[in-house]
């Protein structure tokens, strides 16, 4: 089957937005920032320092699903931003596109703590990080799920997983030239 998006997914602090830029970047696909789509209400919540429930999520997964099918539709390979903690909620954003691939950003604890902590300026408070892997129902035997160690450089990250994409049956050949830079 075809792989026709990517999401890049994890606790806050793995790399999801920055590893998806660089995955995008490579294969001209187009960056979805899950974070930009969460309600005013789920943003003011994390602030506050209270985690996310299932029903909180729920609109925002629901709707970057629909983004997913849109892009795809308009024949482009969205490269998706997004925690995506839940086997369930991976089943929402698989909902939008079927066969979906993900990139599993593997990180400790403690170095997504320190990473949320070295910016203070973002909606996630460090507090949150129990929270996240309370939550967090790792992909490791589900379909099209590439597992990365997270603290491996972002562009050494970003050429594995396009490398893992390239071998997958039915990937669109426009990905085959990789650029320079993620080549090494
Ligand atoms: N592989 C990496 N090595 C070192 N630092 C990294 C790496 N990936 C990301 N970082 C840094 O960690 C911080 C979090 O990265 P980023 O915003 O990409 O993660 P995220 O998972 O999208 O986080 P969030 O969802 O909480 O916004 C940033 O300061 C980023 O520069
Ligand atoms: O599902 C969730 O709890 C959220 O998506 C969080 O993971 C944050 O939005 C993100 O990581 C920003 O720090």
């Amino acid at each position: 089957m075809t792989m026709p998006a990517l999401v890049v997914m994890g606790v806050a602090g793995c790399g999801k937005s920055s590893v998806a830029q660089a995955i995008a970047d490579a294969i001209g696909g187009t960056l979805i920032e899950g974070d930009a789509y969460h309600s005013d209400d789920n943003v003011a919540k994390m602030s506050a320092g209270e985690p996310l429930t299932d029903e909180d999520r729920a609109g925002w997964l629901a709707r970057l699903a629909a983004l997913l099918a849109e892009d795809i539709a308009h024949g482009r390979v969205p490269v998706l931003a997004c925690s995506a903690l839940k086997a369930r909620y991976r089943d929402v954003l698989r909902g939008g596109a079927q066969g979906l691939g993900f990139v599993f950003l593997d990180l400790t604890r403690e170095a997504a703590a320190a990473r949320v902590a070295a910016r203070p300026h973002h909606f996630m408070p460090a507090s949150l990080i129990d929270s996240q892997f309370a939550a967090l129902e790792r992909p490791s035997d589900e379909a099209c799920v590439f597992t990365a160690d997270a603290t491996l450089p972002i562009a050494d990250i970003a050429a594995q997983a396009v490398r893992w994409m390239q071998q997958m049956p039915g990937w669109p050949t426009q990905s085959a030239d990789m650029p320079k830079a993620l080549s090494a």
